[in-house]
């Protein structure tokens, strides 16, 4: 389980998608982005299903207190959750699974699975830079991007409860960077549970080329 979390704007929904897109050339159905619910509404660019599954606040009680969320936060003034059963069936076929959340629902699914989460906070390059994302990106109301600015002192202080730290300056070292991490995390010895399978097969082989 690969998280990446950030203040609002820093690059980590840019990271992700481009991450799921260049893995699934690479490595088609390797990994699987975890599509979270919430009350927040549609942005103009946005398509239900691909990028959030979008629910009325009733709705998302209903799923929150029934059990369907592996974990939830309220965030600038919205529910947000990651839906439980997608999750736990692409772990289940072997499948690694990214997610774009707060520090919030971080916490709550290192609390659950620490050894097999790995943890990602993304930084913008300046505070300026950080409102002209969110301007540039011209998605949200003024009034919006005010408060997520707001919200971001917050959210910058939870940098160092996470492993890894990307400041995204240049999108495609980035970019680079990020790939680096899930590589260098899928060679983790402990990630590997067939390995003895093959070491015992190379060991076979190696008494047969032995007199
Ligand atoms: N390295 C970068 N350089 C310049 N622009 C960038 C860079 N990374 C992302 N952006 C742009 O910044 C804007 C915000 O990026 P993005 O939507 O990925 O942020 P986010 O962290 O997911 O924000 P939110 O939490 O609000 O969803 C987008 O318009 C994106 O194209
Ligand atoms: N705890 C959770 N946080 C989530 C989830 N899905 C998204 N988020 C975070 O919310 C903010 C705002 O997102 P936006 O799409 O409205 O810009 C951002 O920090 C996301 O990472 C979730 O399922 N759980």
């Amino acid at each position: 389980m690969l998280v990446l979390s950030s203040p609002s704007g820093a690059g980590k929904t840019t990271l992700t998608r481009t991450l799921l897109e260049q893995e699934n050339i690479d490595y088609p159905g390797k990994l699987a982005l975890s599509v979270s619910a919430t009350t927040r509404a549609k942005r103009p660019s946005e398509i239900e299903g691909i990028h959030y599954f979008f629910k009325t606040k009733r709705q998302f009680e209903v799923m929150r207190d029934s059990g369907e969320l592996l974990e939830w936060a309220e965030v600038h003034g919205n529910f947000y959750g990651t839906p439980r059963e997608p999750v736990e069936k692409a772990l289940a076929e072997g499948r690694d699974v990214l997610f774009d959340i707060d520090w919030q629902g971080t916490r709550q699914l290192l609390d659950k699975m620490r050894d097999d989460v790995v943890t990602v906070f993304v930084l913008p390059p300046s505070a300026q830079e950080l409102k002209s994302r969110l301007v540039r990106r011209a998605e949200d109301s003024d009034a919006v991007i005010a408060q997520r600015l707001r919200n971001a002192a917050e959210e910058f202080q939870h940098w160092n409860e996470y492993d890894y730290i990307l400041v995204n300056r240049d999108l495609d070292k980035s970019f680079a960077r990020l790939r680096a991490i899930l590589i260098a995390e899928r060679l983790k010895r402990v990630k590997m549970p067939n390995l003895n399978v093959f070491v015992d097969k190379l060991l076979t082989e190696l008494k047969g080329l032995t007199p």
